[in-house]
């Protein structure tokens, strides 16, 4: 097991900064899932961590250790990919017992014909069969031990792929992008399977995703990448409900949150569709932006803002109903629990909005923090005295 430590990581692509400085320390056996837009630099971090790609600037350490300089195989780290890499001529037994046979085989040994001649070769090939029917049984895949890749399904190969990952017994494991060519529900699966695996080892886990369910259903942290830094880490229902950027914000949380135009008035107050929200910030008058969940906009006749109903995803158990709202370029979207409540398609409606479900951004996105209104009041009277 290992902590991995990354100092001010940078990477550039000829004249193209991919990595802007990236810092952040894994502890040992976390899960630590790294998750961003397509090409905001995960893989080649992950990819520098394994020492596939060597870094610009800065510095990488595994359980203490300067790696930099250290080859991939050196490391003790075993990487998953999306494409499994498995060796097609190979059945699924030799494709798990590959590292075991690389790393205890002397290369005479490993010979078809001579090998088996020679006196150790039985007892180790008897250790490896040991192992590699441990793991199997732990992946459920006992009884494909003798079929090729061809022969498995998506998401058994992938299994395969790990247990093979397994054996080696590594010091961490590097996933990129291991469920990508999974179909939806297959996804589904393996996340949970994938988790209980983190569970069961206790191994580091570092795992890149595009995918922000993916990476907020497993993993213990979250690292929030864009454009090439490290923008926010943390737990995932921390992330979710408190972004620190409303790059976060809108990337993280499937539907994605509603992001409303806003201003903040010298008073303090701040104004949302011409409407004074139940929250204030110090500092001057200037624009904002007002982030809100979709799960917190309450439908209900007393609501201070006005919506048509322009579209109802009814899902059985929940709804999402998307509300055309002067003012906003796009339909403002409900997340409404109870299905049986639904306003009829084409209806107006009115919405309100608590005020602790509002998230306020600068005009550069940077997360302002708000106070009910009597809080900014007293602060004032106070830093007036
Ligand atoms: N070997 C390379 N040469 C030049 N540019 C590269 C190279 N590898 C990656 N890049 C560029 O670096 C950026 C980051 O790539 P990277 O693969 O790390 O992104 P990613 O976040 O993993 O994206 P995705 O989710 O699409 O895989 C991209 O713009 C990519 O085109």
């Amino acid at each position: 097991m290992a902590r991995i430590e990354l100092s001010a990581i940078r990477k550039s692509f000829d004249a193209t900064d991919v990595l802007k400085g990236v810092d952040l320390t894994i502890e040992d056996g976390e899960f630590v899932s790294l998750v961003g837009p397509s090409g905001c630099g995960k893989s080649t971090l992950l990819r520098i961590i394994a020492g596939l790609e060597p870094q610009t600037s800065g510095a990488v350490t595994i359980g203490g250790q300067p790696v930099d300089g250290v080859r991939p195989s050196q490391r003790n780290l075993a990487m998953v990919f999306q494409s499994y890499a498995l060796y097609p001529h190979l059945s699924v037994y030799d494709n798990i017992a590959v590292p075991l046979r690389m790393k205890r085989l002397s290369t005479l040994e490993r010979l078809p014909a001579l090998g088996r001649l020679l006196p150790n070769r039985h007892r180790i090939e008897r250790e490896i069969r040991g192992e590699v029917e441990r793991v199997a049984a732990q992946l459920e895949l006992s009884a494909y031990l003798k079929r090729k890749p061809g022969q498995l399904s998506g998401g058994q190969r992938q299994r395969v792929a790990v247990g093979r990952a397994i054996v080696r017994q590594p010091v961490a494991f590097l996933f990129d992008e291991p469920l990508s060519n999974l179909d939806a529900k297959l996804r589904v699966h393996m996340r949970a399977e994938i988790a209980q695996l983190h569970r069961r080892l206790g191994t580091t886990f570092v795992y890149v995703t595009h995918d922000q369910a993916e990476a907020m259903t497993m993993s213990g942290r979250i690292a929030v990448m864009i454009g090439g830094e490290l923008v926010q880490v943390g737990r995932p229902a921390e992330v979710y409900d408190n972004p620190r950027d409303i790059r976060v914000a809108e990337f993280v949380g499937s539907p994605k949150i509603n992001v409303f135009p806003g201003h903040i008035r010298t008073d303090g107050a701040v104004e949302m569709l011409g409407h004074s929200l139940g929250v204030a910030v110090p500092g001057m008058a200037r624009p904002c932006r007002i982030g809100i969940r979709p799960e917190r906009i309450e439908l209900g006749a007393t609501g201070a803002f006005a919506g048509a109903v322009v579209h109802v995803e009814n899902m059985g158990a929940e709804a999402f109903v998307h509300l055309g709202v002067d003012g906003m370029p796009t339909p403002v979207l409900a997340r409404i629990g109870d299905v049986r409540a639904l306003p009829p398609l084409g209806s107006s409606t009115r919405f309100g909005v608590p005020p602790d479900a509002i998230r306020l951004f600068d005009a550069a996105g940077k997360r302002i923090e708000t106070k009910p209104p009597a809080a900014t009041h007293r602060a004032r009277e106070v830093a007036s005295v």
